[in-house]
C-alpha cells in the first residue's frame, strides 16, 4: 500500500484516539430548560460545563456592556437574549457560578427569561448554535454527584423533593437533601471501616490474640451499627405511605352518595352523580390531600346483588378495591333505615384494618341506626355531601386515623426502595458479623461480612456503585434537573 495512504489512516486513528480521551476526561457543555414546558411568569435555561460562560457570552448582551466572563459569581445581569439571526428574543437576566462553587461543581450559567415556551425553545436553539448540547434527564444532578457536590442519597432526595405531594414529604426530602440519610450511613460506614482495619491488623499478626476488652469493643461497634440500620429500616412503611399515599376505597350500596362524597372531597364534579341506583360502573380514582396525608381515593360501583352483567363486574371491582385498600370508607344513606345491602357493606368494611363509616344525606334527617354502625365500624361521621356539612370533619377524622399531623419528619424517614434494600443487606451482614464474632470464628469470617456490609452501604451513598446503576437512577429525573 502507498505509504502516504497508510500514514493518513494512522493519523486518523490518532485523532480518533485523542478524540475519545478528550471526551472521557473533559465533559461537554449541556443546557436545558429548567422550568418545564408550561407558560409561566419566568422561565430559566441553565447551562453547565467548561463552555457554559463563553456560550452565554455569545448569545447574551448585557445592557451595561459587561461580559459574563468578567462578572462575579451569582450576580444577576440585565440584558438582551439574541437569536441566531441577530434579532432580540427577550430582555432577560443572566447569572454565572464558576466551578467548583456551583450546583454541578462545573462552570454554570443561567438565563432567566420571560416564561414563554417559544422564547425558551428559541434560546435553546441559539445555545445549540453556540456549541452546547441538550442535557439528558437528571444530567445536572448527575454531574453534581460525580463531582462530589452531593452523595447519591442527596441526589435522590432532589428528585423526591420535586415530586413530593405533601408538605411532610417535601420536608423529609429536604432533610435528606441536607444529608440526613447519607450522614447516618456514613457514620456506620466509617465505624465499620475502622473495625475492618483492626481486623486486617489481627490477620497480619495471627500470633497475637485479640484481648477481651477489644472483642467487647468490636461487638459494641457492630451492635451500634445494627441499631442505626434497624431504626432506619423501621421507617420504610411510613415512608411508603408518605410517598405513595394511602389507598382508600369508598364503598356502599347504590345511591347512598359515594360519588357525591368523592366530589365534595376533591371540590369538583369528578364523578357522575344521578338519582339512578347503579350510576358508577367502573372504579374512579382521584388524589386528595388531607393535612399532611395523601389519600388515593377510589370511588366504586354500589354493592348489591344484580343481574346486569356490567354492573356485576363493577361490584366485583368494588370488592377488589376494598380488599386492596389500606382504608375503607363505608357510606350509608342516613335518611333511610339500614338494609341487607348495607349489612354486606358493613361486613366488607369490618374486614379492613382501618375503616370509617360515613352517614350521608344528613340534610334529609336521620332514620338509620347510627348505634349499629358504630358498634360494627367504630367511628361514624354524619355528613351531607350535598350541603358540604361534616365533609371537613370527615377529612380530619381520616387524617387522624392515618397518623397524620404527627411530628414533622426531618429526613429520617426512608422513602427510597433502592436505599431500603441496600440497608437491609447491610443489616443482615452486620448481624452475621456479630454472630461470627460472638461464636469466636476466625477474624477473616467477620471481615468478609463487614466488607459485604460496606459494599451495601456504599450503594446508598454512591461510594461504591456500578456505573450502569447510577445511569438508571438519574434517567428517572426530569430534564433540566
Ligand atoms: N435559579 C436556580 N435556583 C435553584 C437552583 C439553581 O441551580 N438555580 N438549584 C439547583 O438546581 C437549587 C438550589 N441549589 C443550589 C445548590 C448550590 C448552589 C451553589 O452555587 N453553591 C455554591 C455557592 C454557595 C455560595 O457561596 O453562595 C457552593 O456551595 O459552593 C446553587 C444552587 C434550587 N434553586
Ligand atoms: N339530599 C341529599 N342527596 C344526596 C346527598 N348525597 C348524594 N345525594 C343524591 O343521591 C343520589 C345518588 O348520589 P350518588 O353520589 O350518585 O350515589 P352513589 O352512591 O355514587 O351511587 P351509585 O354510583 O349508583 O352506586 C343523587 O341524586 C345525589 O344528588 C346528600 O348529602 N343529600
Ligand atoms: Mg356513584
Amino acid at each position: 500500500m502507498d505509504y502516504q495512504v497508510l500514514w493518513i489512516i494512522k493519523f486518523c486513528g490518532v485523532i480518533k484516539f485523542y478524540g475519545f480521551i478528550g471526551r472521557s476526561t473533559m465533559p461537554d457543555t449541556i443546557a436545558a430548560i429548567a422550568t418545564g414546558g408550561a407558560v409561566c411568569a419566568v422561565g430559566i435555561i441553565r447551562l453547565s460545563g467548561p463552555e457554559a460562560i463563553a456560550a452565554v457570552d455569545r448569545i447574551f448582551l448585557a445592557k451595561s456592556g459587561i461580559k459574563m466572563c468578567d462578572t462575579e459569581d451569582r450576580k444577576l445581569v440585565y440584558g438582551a437574549l439574541m437569536g441566531g439571526n441577530g434579532a432580540v428574543l427577550d430582555l432577560c437576566l443572566c447569572t454565572v457560578s464558576r466551578g467548583p462553587h456551583s450546583y454541578t461543581g462545573e462552570d454554570t450559567a443561567e438565563l432567566h427569561c420571560h416564561g414563554s415556551p417559544v422564547v425558551l425553545a428559541e434560546g435553546m436553539r441559539a445555545l445549540f448554535g453556540a456549541g452546547v448540547r441538550q442535557a439528558a434527564a437528571g444530567e445536572f444532578t448527575k454531574r453534581a454527584f460525580l463531582n462530589g457536590r452531593m452523595d447519591l442519597s442527596q441526589a435522590e432526595a432532589v428528585a423526591d423533593l420535586i415530586e413530593a405531594e405533601t408538605a411532610p414529604a417535601a420536608q423529609n426530602a429536604a432533610g435528606q437533601l441536607q444529608g440526613a440519610v447519607g450522614g447516618r450511613i456514613d457514620a456506620v460506614y466509617n465505624a465499620l471501616v475502622d473495625l475492618s482495619a483492626h481486623f486486617f491488623a489481627v490477620i497480619d499478626y495471627p500470633d497475637e490474640d485479640i484481648d477481651d476488652f477489644e472483642l467487647n469493643n468490636y461487638a459494641s461497634v457492630l451492635s451500634g451499627a445494627e441499631t442505626t440500620l434497624r431504626n432506619l429500616l423501621e421507617t420504610v412503611e411510613r415512608g411508603r405511605v408518605m410517598k405513595d399515599g394511602v389507598k382508600t376505597a369508598i364503598i356502599g350500596r347504590p345511591n347512598v352518595g359515594k360519588s357525591s362524597l368523592l366530589n365534595a372531597l376533591v371540590g369538583y364534579e369528578r364523578a357522575i352523580v344521578t338519582p339512578v341506583a347503579g350510576t358508577t360502573r367502573d372504579t374512579i380514582e382521584e388524589k386528595l390531600r388531607v393535612g399532611g396525608v395523601l389519600l388515593r381515593l377510589t370511588d366504586t360501583a354500589g354493592i348489591r346483588e344484580t343481574s346486569d352483567e356490567v354492573e356485576r363486574l363493577g361490584v366485583e371491582r368494588a370488592r377488589g378495591a376494598a380488599s386492596g385498600a389500606a382504608l375503607v370508607v363505608a357510606v350509608f344513606d342516613g335518611s333511610a333505615p339500614l338494609g341487607d345491602d348495607d349489612r354486606i357493606v358493613m361486613d366488607i368494611a369490618a374486614a379492613s384494618e382501618k375503616k370509617l363509616a360515613v352517614v350521608n344525606k344528613s340534610d334529609l334527617g336521620t332514620a338509620a341506626d347510627i348505634g349499629e354502625l358504630e358498634r360494627r365500624l367504630g367511628t361514624a361521621l354524619i355528613v351531607s355531601a350535598r350541603t358540604g356539612d361534616g365533609v371537613e370533619a370527615f377529612a380530619r377524622a381520616a387524617e387522624k386515623l392515618l397518623g397524620g399531623g404527627g411530628p414533622v419528619p426531618a429526613g429520617e424517614i426512608l422513602t427510597n426502595q433502592r436505599q431500603a434494600e441496600a440497608i437491609g443487606q447491610a443489616l443482615e451482614s452486620v448481624g452475621q458479623a456479630l454472630k461470627a464474632l460472638n461464636a469466636g470464628v476466625t477474624p477473616d469470617a467477620v471481615l468478609t461480612e463487614i466488607e459485604t456490609a460496606l459494599a451495601a452501604l456504599g450503594e446508598v451513598t454512591g461510594k461504591t456503585i456500578r456505573e450502569d446503576i447510577v445511569g438508571r437512577i438519574f434517567e428517572r429525573f426530569c430534564v433540566g434537573k
